[in-house]
């Protein structure tokens, strides 16, 4: 059975949906100002992996993922630019999209978009006015009343009353209490609006998603994911709009995906240290990229290193090139129990690097048995690739991925780089030697010293 960290309860629970054999997810999704970086790929691979693990297990899944495309840093930067909003987040989106697909993930079933979900919100903000949660201050502005929900806080751990000892108001705004957020911000002149019962404005950004979630998956559903930079407040904001507005308990699993960080710190736009994704799919294919996430568990960090993804390269490699050649064939018998192992992983709290390491030891049997059984092997072949498909790896034929590996490694290169290592070797520089024949067996090239000199041949 399926066990999760549940950032609410602070523990892994066994996984129960509300509905037997059914899943309805809900993700927090990009704010579209900007091109996806190294972090947003962690969010969108790592609820890929659990959407595409719940079905293999047999559940129906429902996942939605929004789409923030009105908020201040996207008025900012349509007016830096010069562009109409709508033209600035459409780009945004279609690259994300494309980006996501290099990645292997499967779209969401449904990405609702802030613009289009005002009624929604609208309604969600009055419902919390006429119960009392929420009122308009004198800026004209919209206001969740914080103190009015006893249960906030219980998401993040933090108490009110510490929160507000900490907390600073800024003159303008017209709260009742420092930790009163803004549900609908009334429009300055020239800034996008809608009409509303409390005049022109948009919406603020925690309680679109108790909007977009409560009108996708209805008032209360399973899992509620997001990066951990979210936990507090906006999830914790997202309960209590939710909560008293249907009266309802909003989420029964919070899954948070732990930080991409470079030197430490968070990979953000907003700190502009951040790694574009495009950028890196011109030098890794996306397949290596997902596995490299997919390689540290979801709820650590990840430091972001170009060796890790040159580690990841080469491990694609070793699985693709267990799986070359071999006869087609269906699982067998035995696959049983590397399913089993690898499920093992999987139902602990989504143990990806564990997973792997299961497809690592698989991969070694297929090379053990390729020559003495080739039929086992290819048995066995049909369960890795099978297995990998559920981490959304191992998509391509073998052949393709491995062309592209050497594609960029030229005969006149290899050769080269075999008569520096045979430099080494007569300097008795072994490390150097050893990391020239590391560096082509990664790129698929295998070295064979014999009598009459060094021979090499494509894996
Ligand atoms: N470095 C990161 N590691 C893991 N997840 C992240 C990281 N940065 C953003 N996310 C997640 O990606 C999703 C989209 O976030 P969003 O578009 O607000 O990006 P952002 O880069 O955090 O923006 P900003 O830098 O302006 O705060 C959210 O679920 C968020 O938690
Ligand atoms: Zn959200």
């Amino acid at each position: 059975m399926l066990k999760l960290y549940n950032s609410l309860t602070r523990r892994k629970e066994p996984f129960k949906p509300l509905q037997a054999g059914k899943v309805r997810m809900y993700v927090c999704g990009m704010t579209v100002y900007d091109y996806c970086h190294l972090g947003h790929a962690r969010v969108m691979v790592v609820f890929d992996v659990l959407a595409r693990y719940l079905h293999w297990k047999g559940f129906e899944v429902t996942y939605v993922r929004n789409i923030t495309d009105i908020d201040d840093k996207i008025i900012r930067r349509a007016a830096e630019e010069g562009v109409p909003i709508e033209a600035l987040t459409e780009r945004f989106i279609r690259a994300m999209h494309e980006d996501e697909k290099a990645l292997g993930c499967l779209p969401p079933d449904q990405e609702p978009r802030a613009t289009r979900s005002i009624p929604q919100i609208i309604a969600m903000i009055q419902a919390l006015i006429d119960k009392g949660y929420a009122y308009v201050g004198e800026n004209g502005d919209v206001y969740y009343a914080v103190s009015r929900f006893k249960d906030y806080g219980k998401l993040s751990g933090k108490k009110p009353e510490e929160l507000r000892a900490g907390a600073r108001v800024e003159v303008s705004e017209a709260k009742r209490d420092p930790l009163d957020f803004v549900l609908w911000k009334r429009a300055k002149p020239g800034e996008p609006a809608w009409d509303s019962p409390w005049g022109p404005g948009r919406p603020g950004w925690h309680i679109e998603c108790s909007a977009m979630s409560t009108a996708c998956l209805g008032a209360h559903f399973d899992i509620h994911g997001g990066g951990a930079d979210l936990q507090f407040p906006h999830h914790e904001n997202e309960i209590a709009q939710s909560e008293a507005a249907t009266g309802h308990p909003f989420v029964n699993y919070w899954v948070h995906a732990g930080f991409v960080r470079v030197n430490q710190e968070k990979m953000s736009k907003s700190l502009g240290n951040f790694i574009r994704l495009r950028e890196l799919l011109q030098k890794y294919p996306g397949e290596v990229i997902r596995l490299c996430l997919l390689s540290s568990h979801y709820r650590s960090p990840l430091e972001f290193s170009e060796d890790s993804l040159r580690h990841a390269q080469a491990g694609l490699t070793r699985l693709y090139t267990a799986l070359r050649g071999l006869p087609e064939a269906e699982e067998g018998e035995e696959g049983r129990i590397w399913r089993q192992r690898f499920e093992a992983a999987m139902d602990d709290d989504l143990g990806t690097p564990e997973a792997l390491a299961v497809l690592f030891d698989l991969a070694k049997e297929i090379n053990r048995l390729r020559d003495r059984d080739p039929d086992r092997a290819a048995r066995l072949g049909a369960t890795l690739k099978a297995l990998g498909n559920v981490l959304g790896i191992l998509t391509q034929d073998p052949e393709t991925f491995l062309k592209g590996e050497t594609a960029d490694l030229s005969d006149e290169e290899i050769e080269r780089l075999i008569e520096q290592r045979n430099q080494a070797r007569k300097r008795r520089d072994w490390a150097s030697a050893d990391r020239i024949r590391d560096q082509l067996r990664e790129k698929g090239i295998v070295l064979e010293d014999t009598p009459q000199g060094t021979l090499w041949r494509r894996a």
